[in-house]
Order: C-alpha cells, then sequence, then structure tokens
C-alpha cells in the first residue's frame, strides 16, 4: 500500500503523515529531507548552488541514508549524520534552488522509487512531499493533497522554530517565496486526478491523522474486494 501526501509548506504533511504511519504500522517517507540533505552536501563542498551541472552531479555521487521508521527518523548523508543541521534556516533560504534543477530532481525520484519499492513487503509507506501522487507514485492507492490557509501555515512554522529566531520576513520567505519557487516545478496547488483535499486549516493535528486513516482503511478494504 502507498499512500501520497503532497501539499504546499505548513500544511502539516510531516507531521501527519508520520502519524498515519505510526497508527497503520507503515514506513514512512519524508521526500523533502532528500531534497535538503543534497543542498546541504552542495553547500559543506561549497558548491555554487546556481551550477545545476555541478549540484546534479553531488546529487548523484551522495551516499544518502534515510530512514523510514516513522517513530525514529534521521538522515545521513555521506556518513554524516544531517537529521537536525537539514533543518536550519540557511537550508530552507537555499532548498528550493536544489529542488528546481531538474537532474537532482530525476536522480532523487529515483531513489524515492527505491524506498518505496523496499517498504512494500513490511506492508506498504506513506510518502509525503509535492509531487508524489503526481509523479513518483501515479500508482498510490490512497492521494491526499493537504492544504491550509496561507496565515494559518505561516503561524505553524512560526511557533514551531525558536520564539523570535526569525522575522516575519524571513517566515514569509520559508512559506510564500519557497511554494512560488516550488510550484514552478511541481503541482500541489490543486487536486490531481483522484486525489482527496483535505483542508487542515481548522482541524487538529489528531483529526487530520484520522481522517486519513480512515480513508486508508476504505481504500485497503476496496483494493481487497476488486
Ligand atoms: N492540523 C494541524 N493543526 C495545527 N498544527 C499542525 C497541524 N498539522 C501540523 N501542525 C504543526 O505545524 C507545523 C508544520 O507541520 P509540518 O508537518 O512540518 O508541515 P509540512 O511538512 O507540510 O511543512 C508543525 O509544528 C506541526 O506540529
Ligand atoms: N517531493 C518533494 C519534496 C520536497 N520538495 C522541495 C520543496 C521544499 O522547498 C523542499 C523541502 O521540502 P520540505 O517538505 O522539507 O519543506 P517544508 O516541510 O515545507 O519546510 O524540497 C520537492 O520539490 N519535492
Amino acid at each position: 500500500m502507498i499512500i501520497a501526501v503532497d501539499g504546499p509548506s505548513g500544511s502539516g504533511k510531516s507531521s501527519t503523515a508520520r502519524g498515519v504511519a505510526s497508527r497503520l504500522g507503515l514506513r514512512f517517507l519524508d521526500t523533502g529531507a532528500t531534497y535538503r540533505a543534497v543542498t546541504w552536501s552542495a553547500m559543506e563542498h561549497g558548491l555554487d548552488l546556481d551550477d545545476p551541472a555541478a549540484v546534479a552531479e553531488r546529487a548523484r555521487e551522495l551516499r544518502l541514508e534515510i530512514s523510514t521508521d516513522p517513530t525514529r527518523q534521521f538522515v545521513i548523508a555521506d556518513g554524516t549524520d544531517v537529521t537536525t543541521a537539514i533543518r536550519e534556516p540557511r537550508i530552507s533560504e537555499s532548498v528550493s534552488k536544489i529542488a528546481t534543477n531538474l537532474d537532482v530532481r530525476k536522480e532523487l525520484i529515483r531513489r524515492q522509487r527505491a524506498v518505496i519499492d523496499a517498504a512494500q513487503p513490511s506492508g506498504g509507506i506513506v510518502v509525503e512531499g509535492r509531487d508524489i501522487a503526481t509523479v513518483v507514485a501515479t500508482d498510490a492507492e490512497l492521494k491526499v493533497l493537504l492544504t491550509a490557509d496561507q496565515d494559518a501555515r505561516m503561524a505553524r512554522r512560526g511557533a514551531e522554530l525558536a520564539a523570535g529566531s526569525v522575522t516575519a520576513e524571513q517566515l514569509r520567505d520559508q512559506i510564500v517565496r519557497r511554494d512560488a519557487d516550488d510550484a514552478t516545478v511541481s503541482e500541489f496547488q490543486v487536486a490531481s486526478d483522484g486525489a482527496v483535499t483535505i483542508d487542515s486549516t481548522h482541524l487538529s493535528l489528531e483529526e487530520v491523522i484520522d481522517v486519513i486513516s480512515r480513508l486508508a482503511k476504505e481504500a485497503e478494504a476496496a483494493r481487497r474486494e476488486s
């Protein structure tokens, strides 16, 4: 079983997808973490992020290990544990440059599909990102587009970052500017064919996990019947 969760920044994809995977005993893949890890590595190597060929080469050479255990997430890049480092604002500010590099996308999509395939014998996986339903796993049994209005998404991200550590302008850059840049390569603002839209603006995290878990059980039952 594959559950795809796509949507804009701060809509709750990561926390919701992790919660659904824990509840249903599935694996979990945060594809954004793969783009963040390449960004970290390109910066670590002192590459010019505006040099698409050099960055794509780095993506192909990077040794990347990503946990699919929803209760124990980690990312290891070329032997270094970058789980925390990839969440730093300097990475969030630059990651869209890497995510809009089409050769990087090609390489990371190949790796993401390998992770998804490897999870099938153990029951399945919840995968979250921007292009899961439309590109990475078009055969997903359940496709969710998770949205929330812009103010809610900015408030959530603001609450998550240490109080006073980012200005309103930086927060806007992390949410609004980044979504605009990311939307040039992936369609995550309107639901693709067969996708269910869930607006989480007025729902708690638990409520969103409940809705997706219920839809997943229905999709699984329908699959068994067919
Ligand atoms: N439905 C919700 N209501 C309130 N806060 C939420 C909800 N879903 C997620 N959050 C919180 O919002 C923040 C951003 O969520 P996250 O899962 O990182 O979003 P995304 O992966 O879409 O960027 C986190 O601090 C998370 O706990
Ligand atoms: N499948 C994906 C996942 C993420 N991306 C891009 C979009 C984002 O700018 C970065 C980081 O994604 P991530 O989901 O970690 O971002 P946020 O949780 O919204 O801060 O990667 C993508 O282009 N395709």
